[in-house]
């Protein structure tokens, strides 16, 4: 039998890459097993990285748009498919809201049995700037505030949204929540985005 091989099967052969990498990652945060066979895990694994830098980006993969016409972001840190750093992080727009279900893992711990906050914050900064995005106002993160009202457990399937509240010329300003899915919230951000100057002429009404 011949394979298919395109463009599009080529990065769904990166994605099952990078998904194969995140077990991984869980696992090595997890392993108990006996030091001879972490040494014998890490010699496979410098052999293996040997094998994918034969061939090496400068950066990981840019935005495109998919065979189903959306953009996307597959070499992004919380949305993309083919960083292993992501969750990834699947985000259903509906008008000027943004929403993930995420259940986060182990492999985020910052306190003892809960999620490191600076991930807790990655996700809302993404989620609030592609509200804005969404509401026409793309840009980069001016000022992201959180208040972390619960501890956030991994493990558990919770629930992000964000919403772009209003824009005033190159800022606008989204809020969001990670929260339980009986909505109780764990934590809430407001984020102010600013458009910067090298992007005006690139996006309607700019
Ligand atoms: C798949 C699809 C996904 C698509 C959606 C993707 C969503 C991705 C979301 C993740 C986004 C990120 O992580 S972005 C990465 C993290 N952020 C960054 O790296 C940003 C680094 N900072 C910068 O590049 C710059 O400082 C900027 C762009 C923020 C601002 O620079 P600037 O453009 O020169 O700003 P400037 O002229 O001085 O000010 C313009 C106006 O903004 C205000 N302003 C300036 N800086 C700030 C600030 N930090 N916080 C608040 N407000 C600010 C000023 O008071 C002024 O208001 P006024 O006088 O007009 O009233």
């Amino acid at each position: 039998m011949t394979m298919e091989l395109t463009p599009e099967s080529r990065l769904a052969a990166h994605c099952e890459l990078a998904q194969q990498t995140r077990d991984l990652m869980d696992a090595v945060a997890l392993t108990e097993v006996k030091e001879d066979e972490l040494l014998a895990v890490t010699a496979e694994l410098a052999a293996l990285t040997e094998r994918l830098r034969a061939a090496s980006r400068a950066t990981p993969l840019p935005f495109d748009i998919s065979p189903d016409g959306n953009l996307r972001h597959l070499g992004n840190a919380v949305i993309g498919g083919a960083n292993p750093m992501a969750l990834p992080l699947v985000v259903e727009m509906d008008g000027l809201t943004a929403r993930a279900e995420v259940t986060f893992r182990p492999l985020h711990e910052g306190p003892p049995n809960g999620v490191h906050g600076g991930i807790s914050a990655m996700v809302l900064d993404h989620l609030l700037g592609q509200a804005a995005a969404a509401a026409g106002f793309p840009g980069m993160t001016g000022t992201l505030t959180l208040r972390y009202l619960r501890p956030v457990p991994y493990g558990t399937p919770l629930v992000a949204t964000a919403e772009h509240t209003r824009a005033e010329g190159r800022k606008s300003w989204a809020d969001g929540r990670i929260a339980l899915p009986d909505g109780t919230p764990l934590v809430e951000a407001s984020g102010v985005f600013v458009m910067p100057t090298a992007w005006l002429g690139r996006h309607p009404g700019t």
